[in-house]
């Protein structure tokens, strides 16, 4: 066997399973770097790891296809639509260890011989429609430690599952019968909870009954029921769900040891656990993930994925998540949404729709009673805030004028982008330096778009986002495209001077940028306002006026003075095009603006 093989089996599975969303699996690309959800041996000679949940798949797997990947080890196609019986030729993949089919459709009876995945470790065949009775093989898999069948309609009596290494089980809510073995008994009644099984305690030998089974809720059947009975029953079956789900999930951690989950981190932002599993468990409120997005991950993954605290922001906090397949995506938990659940969605199709190399990508959103999220890539050089005003030590990598310049450029771009949707109404609100990334060719690239409008007011004005804000904005959720192009004349002054929009002397006094500027440039100092580092550069002190003037005419105090978004654009790529020889918009060379002859600076009133 070789890679090749396993790429083409790989392909037979995707061509002939449909899918809803697209899988970034060219032909004629790696597999083993490149195509999403597919990990390969250290030596990459074979795939061992194919993690694809919630993709979308719907249908029955197509036979001699994943089978043919042989040297599996984990197989993840959790939270899709596969429907059919459990696939018959899963038995050659001898090296199986762990194996995630839970919410799908799958029906019809378990494999009845288990005996031939001698390494599993995790099985969770959880919220499918499996029937038939659980196979007495499971038993002879020693290295199993977590099996979860919970949410099927599986039938007869409980096999004697007390291996040695099994430490999280979960059968509630199948239609499972008699008594609960006595090796069992180490497990809490919810283990067993929504069947007609009942327990013999050796100490004083009486029969506890468990509750009867609850057959599984479809969204249809919800319908039916009244409000106040499907919230009995949501947070009674998220309870009895989340206990099994916790441990079982504890366990996946442990053993991978990534650290806490965004799950946790989310619980310790305040809300109950029950609320938390509420989520995981309601199949409406999945993530909607837009078009294009090759990511291959739900809810669920997000929640038990390894995440790190990034910051508090003015709409709430932002978490770095680690996904399942290595992927790193920015979750941001939105507090106190000014806007309902439809037209959250609005928003969020606009924003959703825009691609462009400068825009960074909104990939996926949720939307719950409890919970508003969105998930965008990871970038990982950090923002131009932290570049410009982090660390300042002797490791400090600084920004050149090039760099400077490119973040200028890239990120003018994306905003005249964001400015020509929603029939050219679109506005971003919160253009800032800590909003603004560097892309794969480190041009600027900005993020959180369409955010401020959705948000609620803040209340007291952070003063970095202050410094940031056009005169005329009192209402953080009125910004215009004219107060937008102020916010970027700011983070232009920012680039230039390395200095943050409000700052503070040595000596407590508070410095607002755009006056700063301004009152140096009327005393004619204008040299004085650029970042020291900056001087170092040779022959660059043209520009540095010519980005200067164009970041003056940004701030000026009346909206209307303010050039649009495209003009800006236009200027800053004339000032880039003096570096280059190539014309970046193929305006040609009379179209070009003017160089100045001498510094002028609009009257900005300020
Ligand atoms: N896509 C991303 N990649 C890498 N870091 C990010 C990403 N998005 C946000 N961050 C970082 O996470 C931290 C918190 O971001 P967040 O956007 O929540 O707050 P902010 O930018 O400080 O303020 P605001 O909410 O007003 O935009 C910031 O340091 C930000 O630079």
């Amino acid at each position: 066997f070789v890679l090749e093989d396993d790429k083409r089996a790989l392909l037979d599975f995707m061509n002939n399973l449909a899918h809803s969303r697209s899988l970034n699996w060219d032909p004629n690309s790696t597999v083993c770097n490149q195509w999403t959800g597919v990990t390969c041996s250290e030596d990459g000679s074979r795939v061992i790891a194919l993690r694809l949940p919630g993709v979308g798949f719907h249908g029955h797997i197509p036979a001699n296809t994943i089978s043919r990947l042989s040297a599996l080890q984990i197989l993840s196609l959790r939270s899709n639509g596969i429907s059919g019986p459990f696939p018959v030729d899963f038995s050659n993949l001898k090296n199986l260890s762990f194996l995630y089919l839970q919410f799908n459709q799958f029906s019809g009876p378990l494999p009845l011989d288990f005996s031939v995945w001698k390494n599993l470790t995790i099985v969770n065949l959880s919220n499918n429609r499996f029937n038939g009775s659980i196979p007495g093989s499971v038993s002879n898999l020693t290295h199993l430690s977590a099996l979860n069948l919970a949410n099927n309609s599986l039938i007869g009596q409980i096999p004697d599952l007390g291996m040695h290494n099994l430490q999280v089980l979960d059968l509630s809510n199948n239609l499972l019968t008699g008594v609960v073995p006595k090796s069992l008994h180490k497990f809490p009644k919810s283990v067993f909870v929504g069947n007609n099984v009942s327990m013999i305690y050796s100490s004083d030998e009486v029969p506890i009954v468990m509750p009867p089974h609850q057959p599984n809720k479809s969204p249809r059947d919800d319908k039916k029921l009244s409000d106040k009975a499907l919230l009995g029953i949501i947070v009674a079956v998220s309870a009895i769900g989340f206990i099994g789900f916790a441990v079982f999930w504890i366990i996946c951690c442990l053993k991978r040891n990534k650290g806490d989950g965004i799950s946790s981190k989310l619980e310790k932002g305040g809300m109950s656990p029950e609320k938390a599993i509420s989520r995981t468990q309601d199949a409406n409120n999945r993530l909607v993930f837009f078009e294009g997005c090759n990511y291959a991950f739900d809810l669920e993954d997000l929640l038990r994925a390894s995440a790190e605290v990034l910051g508090k922001g003015t709409f709430g906090m932002s978490y770095k998540a680690i996904l399942e397949d290595g992927t790193s995506v920015v979750v941001k938990r939105l507090k106190d949404l000014s806007v309902g659940k439809r037209e959250f969605e609005q928003q969020m199709g606009i924003v959703g729709s825009i691609k462009h190399e400068n825009v960074i990508e909104l990939r996926a959103y949720y939307y719950s009673k409890d919970e508003k999220l969105t998930v965008c890539e990871y970038y990982s050089q950090g923002s131009v805030a932290a570049m410009l005003h982090g660390h300042r030590g002797e490791d400090r990598v600084t920004l050149t004028w090039e760099t400077r310049l490119r973040i200028a450029v890239g990120a003018a771009r994306g905003l005249a982008r964001v400015h020509t949707e929603a029939g050219m109404k679109l506005v971003h609100g919160n253009i800032k330096s800590s909003n603004i990334f560097l892309n794969s060719q480190n041009d600027g690239c900005i993020s959180d778009v369409g955010l401020s409008s959705v948000m609620s007011q803040i209340a007291t004005p952070i003063a970095r986002a202050a410094g940031y804000r056009a005169p005329e904005i009192t209402d953080t959720r009125k910004a215009t495209q004219p107060s937008d192009v102020y916010s970027f004349g700011v983070l232009l002054l920012e680039l230039l001077t390395a200095k943050s929009p409000v700052h503070t002397t040595s000596g407590d006094e508070v410095i607002h940028l755009v006056r700063w500027v301004h009152s140096v440039v009327r005393e004619e100092w204008t040299g004085e306002v650029f970042d020291v580092e900056l001087l170092k550069y040779p022959n660059i002190e043209e520009e540095m006026v010519e980005l200067l003037q164009i970041a003056m005419s940004c701030v000026a105090r009346a909206a209307d003075q303010r050039p649009k978004m495209t003009e800006v654009v236009r200027m800053l790529e004339d000032v880039r095009r003096n570096k280059e020889p190539e014309n970046r918009t193929g305006l040609p060379e009379s179209s070009r603006s003017p160089k100045p002859e001498k510094f002028e600076t609009k009257s900005s009133g300020i």
